[in-house]
């Protein structure tokens, strides 16, 4: 389960090694960053291999992906490291460190911190499709931290690659020099040596003192089963060694280091890591809560006067409830989100109770992919059957009283007397897209209440930003984003400012009594529709009982929409013929079983299935 590359190995423990510090001028620090599905992995899976980073046994495919997950979506979550060593042309032999990097735009926050740790990158582009909405958004991110960029048109074995093309357009778009990019296949190993080439003479090496008093840069940190917490670390000045007493800056809490070591990607102890250095730490930490990432950690008996930059802190910006379908498993669901928290600081929870759904947890994400990420470890890794309730955005809550309340949760939304204002957040979005689905692209940021800020064009691809209500995109933006696009365009945003909104919340009501999970905050306009949409889902998802049953939307105490589920009286043993009493029971026994899986409302118990799919509408 942990990301960490420890796990490739078959021998857990750590190998010894005895090599002293390396010459900072034979050190390159760089990072991969791409848009999704354009190589990245492939690459640096060709880098370790040709580095002899692993033997062709311990080679998997995709390395740096650890996790499983990772590898049935083909996405990076967890950013990681790898020490390579590369005899260059000029009869000397470097120390490469490379950093992984998430491109999934929930993840920019990932992105951020490998590129801090990292004086350049390898900008891959897909040179049979071209520059995507995230590539723009991770080139922007090594702009800003002053990195040197090498551009890298992959995938130039396929016939559909248009290198020249897509040179032209990285200098259009992106306005970056591309005349010499460096051209490859990741997948056959053509060009490998051109990167590894390009890495040397073209990128900086780190600067460092190693007489200066110890400042170390916390880039990560993980719980390992076999070896606790796992600190990831970039060291700027001084010297990390066994033995040595750290304190993090930040807390002022102090270890002794017991071990100092590198991915190659194996984990390899060394004597020290010096200045320039990107390496791991073991030092007795009992809590990953207790590393911040973007600390720095320096000599408790000599510390540097001041910290390091930090990276900025990540911020959830979707919310939901998760709750166990069988109410025992509750601790179970507890336990599991401390440990999923271990490896996984930007995931953020805090206990919750529906009226609905009883005991669970209100839980913040990155956004919606993260969402699906933890939900899904939770549900395989954890082996828990879990209800989601429909993802939500922070509203900032005015009330008369002058008071500002955060929303996270619909159903804590005050009296509609009490509420001066309510605000949301909107997100600038950049998409690009071929210009035959402009079209549908335009009418879909339309219906979402979009504004549309600039539409340009490079080649036969439009580049559309527009400004969008987040709470319009968490629903199923991406999906009908794909759809209408074919598959072509790509998406990226940053969450603007917080606007205010004609918002209101809209209850369900079965049988008179409100269904807390199934409350939403929407746009007054968009309020009728999503509250019928909602109606008629659940009149066909709720079995008819032995009355009849009122399902309705309303807003406040105005009712908007009404469905009737009619009575009947399901006789599960009416094919019991005779008095077999056994086989009546058995029937019987196996409904009380079905109706644990039920939710009582007043007198209505409605299906774990009925919760699940109307969560699972969007709002069309
Ligand atoms: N034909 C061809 N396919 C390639 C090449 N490089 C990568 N691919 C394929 O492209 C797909 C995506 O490659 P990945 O390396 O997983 O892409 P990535 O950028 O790491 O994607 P994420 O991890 O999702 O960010 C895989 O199916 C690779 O086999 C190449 O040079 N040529």
């Amino acid at each position: 389960m942990p990301p960490s590359l420890l796990r490739l190995v078959s021998n857990r423990r750590f190998i010894a090694c005895k090599s002293a510090m390396t010459d900072l001028s034979l050190i390159r620090n760089f990072s991969i960053i791409a848009h999704i599905d354009h190589g990245k992995s492939t690459l640096a899976d060709r880098l370790i291999q040709r580095c002899g980073g692993l033997s062709d046994r311990e080679m998997k495919d995709q390395v740096l992906d650890s996790m499983d997950i990772e590898r049935e979506r083909g996405i990076t979550i967890k950013a990681q490291t790898v020490r390579l060593t590369y005899p260059a042309k000029d009869g000397k032999t470097y120390t490469l460190n490379l950093m992984d990097t998430p491109g999934h735009v929930d993840f920019a926050y990932e992105v951020s911190r490998s590129l801090a740790a990292c004086e350049g990158s390898l900008l891959v582009v897909d040179a049979s499709q071209g520059v995507e909405a995230q590539t723009l958004a991770n080139v922007y991110q090594a702009i800003d931290n002053n990195h040197e960029i090498i551009p890298v048109l992959n995938k130039i074995d396929l016939p559909a690659a248009e290198p020249e093309k897509v040179r032209k357009q990285i200098e259009d778009v992106i306005g970056l020099d591309a005349s010499n990019a460096v051209l490859i296949s990741a997948k056959t190993g053509l060009g490998i040596d051109d990167v590894l080439e390009a890495l040397v003479t073209r990128l900086p090496p780190p600067k460092g003192d190693t007489e200066a008093p110890l400042r170390a840069l916390l880039i990560d940190s993980w719980y390992d089963a076999y070896q606790g917490v796992v600190t990831l670390v970039r060291v700027k000045d001084g010297v990390l060694k066994a033995g040595l007493k750290v304190r993090m800056m930040s807390t002022g809490a102090a270890h002794v280091i017991e071990r100092v070591g590198v991915f190659t990607p194996k984990g390899l102890v060394v004597p020290e890591l010096g200045p320039g250095e990107v390496g791991f730490i073991i030092a007795g930490i009992k809590e990953v809560a207790d590393c911040r990432i973007g600390d720095t950690i320096t000599d408790d008996r000599r510390p540097a006067p001041e910290p390091l930059p930090g990276f900025k802190p990540s911020v959830p910006v979707v919310f939901c409830g998760l709750f166990p379908v069988d109410a025992a498993d509750y601790p179970n669901l507890r336990d599991s989100l401390a440990k999923l928290r271990l490896n996984d600081a930007s995931f953020q929870y805090e206990p919750e109770t529906s009226a609905a759904l009883g005991f669970g947890f209100r839980c913040g994400f990155l956004g919606l992919l993260h969402l699906e990420i933890i939900q899904e470890r939770l549900e395989r890794e954890f082996n828990l059957d879990l209800i989601t309730t429909a993802p939500s955005v922070v509203y900032r809550v005015y009330l008369t009283n002058g008071e500002m309340k955060e929303l996270h949760n619909p159903a804590d939304m005050p009296e509609v007397t009490r509420i001066e204002k309510i605000e949301e957040p909107w997100i600038k979005a950049t998409i690009l897209v071929p210009d035959e689905y402009l079209g549908p692209i335009l009418k879909l940021c339309e219906d979402r209440r979009g504004e549309q800020i600039d539409l340009t064009y490079a080649g036969n691809r439009a580049m559309l930003v527009y400004r969008l209500p987040l709470n319009e995109v968490v629903f199923d933006f991406y999906d009908r984003l794909k759809s209408v696009s074919r598959g072509y365009a790509s998406f990226d945003y940053q969450v603007d400012a917080y606007r205010e909104g004609d918002l209101v919340k809209l209850s369900i009501l079965v049988n008179g009594e409100p269904v807390d999970a199934l409350a939403c905050i929407v746009h007054k306009t968009h309020a009728e529709q999503r509250g019928r949409a909602l109606c008629t889902r659940l009149k066909e998802l709720i079995p008819r009982q032995l009355f009849k049953i009122a399902i309705q939307a309303a807003i406040g105490a105005k009712v908007i929409a009404r469905e009737t589920v009619s009575a009947l009286r399901k006789d599960v043993t009416a094919k019991c013929y005779g008095g077999d009493i056994t086989r009546k029971r058995k029937l019987l026994e196996k409904q009380k079983e079905g109706k644990k899986k039920m939710r009582q409302y007043g007198s209505v118990e409605i299906p774990q299935s009925a919760f699940l799919a109307a969560l699972k509408m969007g709002d069309d």
